[in-house]
């Protein structure tokens, strides 16, 4: 997405933001001492009418990216109270977009960094934190008439079962040497981001949603889809069918939600087997010793959004 013109018959579009502002915010709860912290990493991108800083060296109507990075500062200090990233991306948006008149869209990237509270023999710590590891993210797209996309995720939730999954059927040809199995180790690191049915500003201003409840339940669905009852599991027949499932149980359970993108790399783990020409068998795989890889990796994705209905 960019500004759009036409300069002498040729097509022009051009936006400009601040990658990469990080900011940590600290709200104290004046009751019972409790601290909250966040860490975000906040990307801005603006689609401005500025054509005459490109066409004339006259950069009257840029909004600099300085003055965005500090806006992030600013913003956050204005938050009395705690806010959720989505929160907090789409009041960047709304400030971007109605405070100068050049600016048509504002597109506001966030991803938080996974500090959890630590729990010290098993009760929550006040004001303690530990590295997770999956990150909550964010995308905003506000245009200045209120028009709103707006999307919440998760990247590197990195998920493993080591049975209860399997690839057969596939094509075979002079260049397949993979056996078929229905029973392998499944690992992946998901990315999802999904889209919320809100279309404009105004119908989340007076009650926003929880956003950081319903990333938390929506991570729960993914992660229980993927998984299957403790016990027994699910079986899965490839990484496509589990992650069409996972999408669409998402979509099932959240009415709110209209559409998600799920991408989910085949992490491979490698059988072992040792042979030597003395000792044919040093080391024979018995679904027990394993190489772990990072690539190259099998990369499977795809999106699914609902029908809009024309009533
Ligand atoms: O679940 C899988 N999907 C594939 O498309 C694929 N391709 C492959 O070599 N192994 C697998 N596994």
């Amino acid at each position: 997405m960019a500004a759009k013109d036409q300069i002498n018959g040729i097509n022009f579009e051009q936006r400009h933001g601040k990658d990469r502002v990080r900011v940590g915010r600290v709200w104290r709860s004046g009751e019972d001492g409790r601290h909250f912290f966040v860490e975000w990493n906040v990307s801005i991108s603006l689609l401005s009418n500025c054509i005459n800083a490109y066409l004339r060296a006259d950069n009257s109507d840029i909004v600099a990216t300085d003055t965005m990075k500090n806006t992030v500062y600013v913003k956050a200090k204005e938050c009395s109270k705690q806010v959720s990233v989505e929160e907090f991306a789409i009041l960047l948006a709304k400030h971007f977009t109605s405070f100068y008149p050049q600016v048509t869209t504002a597109i506001i990237k966030i991803i938080e960094k996974p500090w959890e509270r630590i729990s010290i023999d098993g009760q929550p710590h006040d004001h303690g934190y530990k590295l997770g590891s999956e990150r909550h993210t964010t995308e905003v797209v506000l245009k200045k008439d209120g028009a709103l996309q707006l999307t919440s995720g998760v990247e590197g939730l990195a998920l493993l079962k080591t049975t209860q999954s399997g690839f057969e059927g596939f094509i075979r040809d002079q260049n397949t040497i993979l056996p078929e199995t229905r029973e392998r180790m499944l690992a992946t690191e998901v990315s999802a981001s999904w889209r919320y049915h809100f279309e404009s500003i105004s119908s989340i201003s007076n009650q926003p949603p929880q956003f950081t409840e319903k990333y938390l339940d929506v991570k729960k669905v993914l992660i229980d889809t993927f998984f299957g009852p403790p016990k027994e599991g699910v079986y899965s027949p490839s990484v496509q069918a589990t992650l069409y499932h996972m999408a669409n149980v998402v979509l099932a359970r959240f009415p709110d939600i209209s559409s998600i993108q799920l991408n989910m790399p085949n992490i491979h783990f490698l059988p072992v087997n040792l042979s030597s020409k003395a000792n044919p068998v040093i080391v024979k795989f018995e679904d027990d010793v394993y190489l772990p890889t990072d690539e190259p990796h099998g990369s499977i994705e795809a999106s699914l959004s609902r029908i809009q209905s024309k009533m």
